[in-house]
């Protein structure tokens, strides 16, 4: 099967290198990456990746891939969800697990949304991924993201204190990339 190469439009190194790392265990594929600065719109995750993923096959002039992360809380509906990068940067961890004092729940669940675009004017086509979770107070490296507060259902670790080879057998990302992958194996190369 011939190397498919595709373009990631992504700042984000962390997510360079999971995507890399999930997408080779399966399909022969190159990825290289570019960062362009893309702005984000509210919404929902699905019209957040949907615009993220045109403006980014327009700048790029080709076929692309992009992702979004999102971390929903139960209590909160959904948000922060597409959101939580700015809520990470301006109140961190602590601030993560402080918003959910007096919530009866602190369910949340971590989504990645992978949108292909074939090229400038092509609808994107969106994957996502799910994994649920709790918050709870920071564990482990604080290396990416809010991994060391996110801890999956079943598991006693939070992503942080995961190694990479089980946080990417079970990761939201891991989920999305899966149906990426499926779809990816079914056009020419
Ligand atoms: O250039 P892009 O791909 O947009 O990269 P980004 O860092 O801006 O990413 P998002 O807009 O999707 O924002 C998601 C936020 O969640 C963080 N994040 C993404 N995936 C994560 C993961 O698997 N574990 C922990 N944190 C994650 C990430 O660092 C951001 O703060
Ligand atoms: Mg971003």
């Amino acid at each position: 099967m011939a190397t498919r190469r595709l373009t990631f439009v992504t700042g984000n190194a962390n997510k360079l290198m999971e995507t890399k790392y999930i997408l080779s265990q399966g399909i022969p594929i190159e990825i290289d990456s570019q960062d362009l600065d893309i702005p984000e719109l509210q919404g929902t995750t699905q019209e957040v990746a949907i615009a993220k993923s045109r403006r980014a096959a327009e700048l790029l002039g080709r076929a692309c891939i992009t992702e979004d992360t999102a971390l929903c809380y139960e209590a909160f509906g959904g948000l922060p969800g597409p959101y939580i990068k700015h809520f990470m940067k301006n109140i961190g961890h602590e601030g993560l697990n402080n918003l959910l004092v007096g919530f009866p729940t602190k369910d949340a669940y971590a989504l990645c949304t992978f949108a292909y675009s074939a090229g400038p004017g092509a609808e994107p086509i969106l994957f996502e991924g799910r994994t649920d979770g709790t918050i709870v107070p920071a564990r482990g490296p604080p290396t990416f993201g809010w991994d060391a507060v996110f801890q999956p259902k079943g598991f006693d670790k939070t992503y942080a204190e995961m190694t990479k080879e089980d946080k990417n057998v079970i990761s939201h990302r891991y989920r999305a990339l899966d149906k990426l992958k499926a779809y990816l194996s079914t056009l020419p190369t």
